[in-house]
């Protein structure tokens, strides 16, 4: 069963649709790459799909007592407020520091809990975020462009950190990304975002989809991109 499976999604701002006949299924284990150009809808559809952004209309089912981690695109730090990472991480729950420990080791930054946040680089307070995303144990983990601000060696091992933490959660992840390439290597599935999501499949077979080239320039234009991916309606699905 899926954790999360959206039907028939709407998603827009003002009446003006930005997604539509969004039909998506989220399945524990897997590592889904959603990917599109700027201004898609990449954030919408992931704000959306934790309950954060009411779709237009469709639906959404999720999980009974499903958990689920977030990593958000951009979270403002008042720079002069002294915090340190564990005190942080202990916003707005307090944890046991074992648990705090094992977080910041399982996202690769084992020796950041006494550091004050201000001091930390992008990179490391990237890993901070992701952390904080996975003290609960999700059984799903969405991060909005979490490899942001890191070098091409950076975001290599931020992935094989993903990879490992979905394994030893055994949750699903979904990674909104622009490194193409590199997000491709962790990815077990894609799907790509333009109005709906005009493609997806393994890696392997999107990356030689027409729609997947046309939408990043990698071939000559192909033409409008045939939608791809329509699901029957889940039984267990309601109207939003
Ligand atoms: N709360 C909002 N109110 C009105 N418009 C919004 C809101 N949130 C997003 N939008 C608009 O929706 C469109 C899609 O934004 P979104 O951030 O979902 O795209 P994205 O694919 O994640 O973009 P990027 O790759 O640049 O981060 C943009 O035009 C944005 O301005």
């Amino acid at each position: 069963m899926a954790l999360i499976a959206a039907r028939n999604l709407t998603i827009g701002f003002a009446g003006q649709p930005l997604l539509e006949q969004v039909n998506l299924d989220i399945r524990r284990g897997e590592i889904l790459a959603l990917l599109g150009p700027n201004g898609s809808g990449k954030t919408s559809l992931l704000r959306t799909l934790i309950g954060a952004l009411p779709p237009s209309s469709g639906c959404i089912s999720r999980q009974s007592g499903l958990v689920t981690g977030y990593v958000p695109q951009r979270l403002h730090i008042d720079e002069t407020l002294p915090m340190t990472v564990n005190r942080f991480l202990q916003l707005p729950n307090r944890h046991p520091r074992e648990k705090l420990q094992q977080a910041l080791d399982q996202a690769g930054a084992p020796a950041l809990g006494a550091r004050q946040l201000s001091t930390l680089s992008g990179g490391q307070f990237q890993r901070v975020l992701l952390a904080r995303a996975i003290l609960e144990k999700p059984d799903l983990l969405l991060l909005d462009e979490a490899s942001q601000g890191l070098d091409y060696a950076g975001i290599r091992q931020f992935y094989r950190q993903l990879e490992q933490i979905q394994q030893a959660l055994d949750c699903a992840i979904v990674i909104v990304s622009h490194d193409l390439n590199l997000v491709m290597q962790s990815a077990t599935r894609v799907a790509c975002l333009s109005g709906t999501i005009v493609c997806q499949g393994s890696p392997d077979t999107v990356a030689g989809m027409a729609e997947y080239q046309s939408l990043f320039g990698l071939d000559s234009p192909s033409g409008h991109p045939a939608t791809a991916g329509v699901y029957p309606i889940h039984p267990n699905c309601r109207e939003a």
